[in-house]
């Protein structure tokens, strides 16, 4: 049977970047999805306003909300301070075992979480089952329908507090209008717009940072 785009990416990276050096991956993943085979990884445009957005935040437990071949992971998890740490849900396998293969040549692995299953259900479980108290940074680039109900469920959860950090990916492309409108208009959230391009394109994009006020 003929190989996923994804088993594609992982033999790249495998096979062309340097193990244990993040940047490395990240730079062989951009090259691969801007010259070969185009896929939804965050990109080199938008991640940089993640990892400026994360360095300012200085996270010490992170939630992402689609790890896809897990470069986002890599991004941010190269950026944590030591004993700081990202959990990231995928639904789907492949994603899941690909994005592990990734992150671990990547040399993240030992920050890094890959929780299998739907974000709705895994959310939940946060507190009890994986010991989160509080989130300090959730990136969202799940899938645009979850964008909100999933917000929702972390406040309901308690699992957001004063400063928690929301960034949202493709706010513009494909566009997560539910989420805009929901965000915006809510008095318990500090919004700004990040505009860019969708990643490796000329598309214009935007990702959505929204900080948790508290719940008064
Ligand atoms: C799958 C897909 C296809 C797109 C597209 O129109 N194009 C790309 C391919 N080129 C060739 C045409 C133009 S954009 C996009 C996409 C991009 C993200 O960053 C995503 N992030 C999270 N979850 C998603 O589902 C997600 C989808
Ligand atoms: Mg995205």
């Amino acid at each position: 049977m003929d190989q996923s785009k994804e088993q594609r990416i992982l033999n790249t990276v495998s096979y062309n970047a340097i193990k244990g050096n993040p940047e490395s991956v990240l730079d062989c993943i951009d090259k691969y999805c801007s010259k070969s085979e185009w896929a939804m990884n965050v990109g080199d445009e938008k991640g940089l306003i993640l990892d400026k957005i994360v360095e300012e935040t200085n996270p010490s437990v992170v939630l992402e909300l689609g790890t896809y071949c897990g470069y986002s992971a890599i991004r941010i998890a190269r950026l944590l301070k030591p004993k700081a740490r990202l959990l990231t849900i995928e639904f789907n396998p492949e994603f899941a075992s690909i994005a592990k293969e990734i992150i671990e040549i990547a040399g993240v692995n030992d920050k890094v979480t890959i929780l299998e299953g739907h974000s709705e259900d895994i959310i939940p479980q946060l507190k009890k089952k994986y010991e989160v108290e509080k989130l300090d940074f959730v990136f969202l680039d799940h899938w645009k329908e979850r964008y909100a109900p999933d917000t929702i469920l972390l406040e309901e959860c308690g699992l957001l507090r004063k400063g928690s950090v929301l960034l949202a990916d493709n706010i513009i492309y494909p566009g997560a209008p539910e989420f805009i409108k929901y965000i915006r208009n809510n008095k318990h959230f500090e919004c700004t717009t990040f505009l860019s391009h969708l990643e490796y394109m000329k598309v214009e994009d935007a990702m959505e940072k929204a900080v948790y006020l508290g719940p008064e």
